[in-house]
């Protein structure tokens, strides 16, 4: 892979991103002639990952981005850099290409270095508060049946790239120089579709700037990702997620989300076919007769019956979005049923037993929309027994979690162990505080225990039988943030599983 000076030059131009060259005090706004063919074989925004014998473009990117990074650049043979501020570099061998938004530049040249991996793949892009995971996890599973195994998928616990071999993601969206890179290896991988989760960061940080989806997806909205480091507002979060619709093809969208008649004048305003799905009558596909484990959906008056593994109405709107995509890129029915009952998430929804009456429920739900939801499902399933919730809220970020999980917490359960979640350098005792002053309802017992461990333990060890215990917020999560660092944790369900073998040996005798 390669991208030449001219090119660069060309791009930025055409996108008006281009402020000026700096090379030491000579300002141009054209490249040397002789430089046009200067080639680059490597992008890199990372000083401690240049490769020294690579011709290599360095972007100076991010608020925390310091001089000292390019110097070790530059120390480390970079002659080339981008940058959205000025430098004072002394060294006249240095070339500093200055544009007026480094995010949006990092995305095009990416793409153009990659040879557009983006027109070589059928992309579908997925936002959405919450369900993004489960839905991309039904997607891949029924695409993989119509597209012979060969879906990647960018999700915010797994990725895949050659759509059997899974790693762990750093992010629901990759920034633009590892998402260019990643789409190019599907693409060399023989993989035809990709499957993405494209959070509202995505768009905030321009990680997606130019990318189009072949079908968008748009679930549903509510109030979260609000902090210093995320959004400043709901007003700007939805702003960000709405980008989507013009930057896809088509448009798959939820009509029961809030917002919904809002978002449905800007795809009619932008001319994007849209296809809709919910409870409503008029949804083109409409979700109805749902028992626990299925759901009818009809569609075009055809009446289908599907079954499913993961418990909650929630995942039947997640698995009709994503019938709905499937069908338009040319799934059966048939790939679209089995598909759909095959597929599992994992710290989704999963459900364990102690002492064969006490069920135990680990899922992802962090804000109040997804802890009401599935707090309200474990009620209706365990309607005259306790409802103990585990549960704690992350430091610095999503700062409104808190009033919702407790006000959650008020309107359903009747025990609330609170406890640690990725705290960072939050006090936990104080996140705790916080959801405890939400919990607007006198009867709910409330306890805290730092160590989710000992969190999760306590509220097993005093369930009785038919009692609900919800473990709720980190799903397979496999560390706790505290200070800035993953500092390595079980995982809620293997937390679980090890005390539900230790607990009924000692109840054996
Ligand atoms: C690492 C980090 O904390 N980055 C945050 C920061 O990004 P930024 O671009 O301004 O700065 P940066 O990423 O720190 O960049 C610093 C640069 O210095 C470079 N560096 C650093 C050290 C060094 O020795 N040498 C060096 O060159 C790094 O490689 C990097 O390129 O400031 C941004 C604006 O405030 C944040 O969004 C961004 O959050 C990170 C990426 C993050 O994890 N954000 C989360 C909230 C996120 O994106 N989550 C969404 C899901 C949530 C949703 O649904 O919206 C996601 O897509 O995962
Ligand atoms: N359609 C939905 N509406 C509301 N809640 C949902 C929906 N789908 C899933 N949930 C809840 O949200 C939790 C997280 O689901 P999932 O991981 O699929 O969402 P996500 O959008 O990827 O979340 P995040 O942005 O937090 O990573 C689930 O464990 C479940 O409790």
């Amino acid at each position: 892979m390669e991208i030449s000076i001219s090119q660069i030059e060309k791009i930025l131009k055409k996108e008006n991103l281009l402020k000026e060259i700096r090379i030491g005090d000579n300002w141009l706004y054209q490249f040397p002639v002789e430089e046009y063919e200067t080639k680059f074989l490597d992008l890199q925004s990372n000083s401690r990952t240049i490769k020294r014998d690579t011709n290599t473009l360095f972007f100076c990117k991010g608020l925390t981005f310091k001089q000292a990074y390019l110097q070790i650049a530059i120390d480390n043979g970079v002659k080339y850099y981008l940058a959205d501020r000025e430098y004072k570099i002394d060294d006249h061998q240095v070339t500093g290409i200055i544009v007026t938004d480094i995010k949006k530049a990092m995305a095009l040249l990416a793409a153009e270095f990659y040879q557009h991996p983006e027109e070589k793949l059928t992309i579908v892009g997925i936002t959405g508060t919450k369900g993004k995971t489960t839905t991309a996890y039904f997607l891949k599973h029924i695409l993989d049946r119509t597209f012979h195994q060969k879906v990647a998928l960018l999700s915010t616990i797994d990725t895949t790239l050659d759509g059997q071999n899974y790693f762990k993601s750093h992010l629901s969206t990759p920034v633009a120089l590892d998402l260019f890179r990643m789409m190019n290896e599907a693409v060399e991988n023989g993989m035809t579709h990709l499957v993405m989760e494209a959070s509202s960061q995505a768009f905030k940080q321009s990680r997606v700037y130019g990318l189009r989806f072949n079908v968008g997806v748009f679930l549903n909205i509510s109030p979260d990702h609000i902090s210093p480091i995320e959004h400043a507002t709901f007003d700007d979060y939805l702003f960000c997620k709405r980008q989507i619709i013009s930057q896809s093809d088509v448009m798959v969208i939820n009509q029961d989300s809030r917002y919904y008649s809002f978002l449905h004048q800007i795809i009619d305003e932008k001319n994007v076919p849209e296809i809709t799905y919910g409870r409503q009558l008029s949804a083109d596909y409409r979700i109805e007769q749902e028992a626990r484990f299925s759901f009818v959906s009809q569609h075009l008056g055809q009446l289908l019956e599907f079954h499913l593994q993961l418990d909650g109405d929630f995942n039947k709107e997640d698995a009709t979005a994503a019938m709905a995509v499937s069908q338009k890129l040319g799934a059966s029915v048939d790939d679209c049923i089995r598909g759909i009952e095959e597929t599992v998430v994992p710290g989704r929804m999963e459900q364990f037993e102690l002492h064969q009456n006490i069920q135990i429920y680990v899922d992802y739900a962090h804000n109040f929309d997804s802890l009401n939801r599935l707090l309200n499902v474990v009620r209706n399933q365990h309607p005259d027994h306790t409802l103990w919730v585990v549960t704690g809220s992350t430091g610095k970020k999503g700062l409104n979690r808190r009033v919702g999980i407790g006000k959650a917490i008020g309107n359903f359960a009747d025990y609330a162990v609170l406890t640690s979640d990725d705290p960072d350098t939050e006090d936990p005792n104080d996140i705790a505080k916080a959801i405890a002053g939400a919990i607007n309802n006198p009867k709910v017992h409330v306890k805290y225990i730092e160590d989710r461990k000992s969190a999760i333990q306590f509220a097993l060890q005093k369930a009785q039988t038919g009692d609900a215990v919800v473990v709720s917020g980190k799903g397979e999560d496999p560390y706790q943030k505290i200070n800035g660092v993953d500092v390595p944790y079980d995982g809620d369900a293997v937390v679980i599983k090890k005390l539900i073998k230790a607990l009924d040996n000692a109840s054996n005798g």
